[in-house]
């Protein structure tokens, strides 16, 4: 049977009077691409910002498994951000945030630093055992850009990539972190065809070549019905279906209260 390796029970955020999320259950497997989908307002970017530490939900619990098995599960609501980020779970925001007048090399080190050892002091004293982590940080970033194949583009500012470049640079910004899970907020919002294929492929290398699971918010139903093997459906924050693409396409229930007739999958 499959071991997940992120559990959320009964999860539930409200604010003030407005309930956000609604006693929902979601689990995500080892190695699986999924996908939360549902109409504006369901409640898609409050579900990460609760799993991610930014809003300590009303209710409910998180719990990871990062290798899968029950030794490694630990509860992680309540966490600040820095330290879900440590624990595995990275994330990418649906607006771009990235460090405009820096460098992309810049953008992926700055990524590495929630998970390195060095402190303020080390990185003010600069003693020999920071230098070699500095480097080794810089291979580290390097070694990513290519992998996201933004290698050509190293020295370049941030601001200067084209649209399709920047986003995968938050892609690999969150990659620094080592993540078991990464999860993506409308990750192909704003982009073209040919840049939203090539993110297609991004996100299909990045399951089976470096073995992290995904977890994206999309509106691009196309992309979403290629890729899942699994899919969340939420409306006013409750999950209202869940399965593979052909089992989401034919959920009455979920074709009523989102899909509507213009699926074009
Ligand atoms: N910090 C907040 N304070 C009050 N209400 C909020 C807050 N954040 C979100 N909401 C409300 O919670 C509901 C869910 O919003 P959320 O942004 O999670 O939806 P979404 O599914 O991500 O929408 P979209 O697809 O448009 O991004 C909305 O009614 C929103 O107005």
């Amino acid at each position: 049977m499959n071991k997940p390796i992120l559990e959320v029970k009964n999860l539930t955020m409200d604010f003030g009077g407005l309930r956000a999320i609604n006693s929902l259950d979601l689990n995500i497997n080892q190695g699986e691409i999924a996908a939360l989908i549902g109409p504006n307002g369901a409640g898609k970017t409050t579900f990460f910002n609760c799993i991610t530490g930014i809003y300590t939900p009303t209710q409910g619990d998180v719990f990871i498994r990062p290798n899968g098995n029950d030794a490694t599960k630990k509860r992680i609501n309540g966490l600040k951000p820095n330290l879900v980020t440590r624990k595995g779970l990275a994330r990418t925001f649906q607006n771009i945030r990235l460090f405009a007048s820096m460098t992309v090399l810049e953008n992926v080190m700055i990524g590495c630093y929630p998970v390195t050892k060095a402190g303020i002091l080390g990185a003010i004293f600069r003693g020999p055992a920071t230098r070699a982590e500095e480097q080794s940080i810089v291979d580290k970033s390097y070694g990513i850009l290519k992998k996201i194949g933004l290698e050509t583009y190293v020295d370049e500012l941030a601001l200067n990539l084209p649209y399709g470049a920047q986003r995968r640079l938050e892609i690999a910004r969150a990659m620094a972190t080592d993540p078991f899970l990464l999860l993506l907020d409308e990750p192909a919002a704003g982009m073209n065809p040919k840049e939203t294929q090539a993110l297609n492929e991004l996100i299909l290398k990045l399951r089976d070549e470096e073995q992290i699971s995904i977890l994206l918010i999309e509106h691009d139903m196309k992309l979403v019905m290629t890729l899942s093997d699994n899919i969340f459906v939420v409306d006013y924050g409750k999950k209202i279906g869940e399965g593979t693409p052909e089992r989401i396409l034919n959920n009455p229930v979920v074709i009523k209260a989102y899909l509507g007739e213009d699926i074009d999958a």
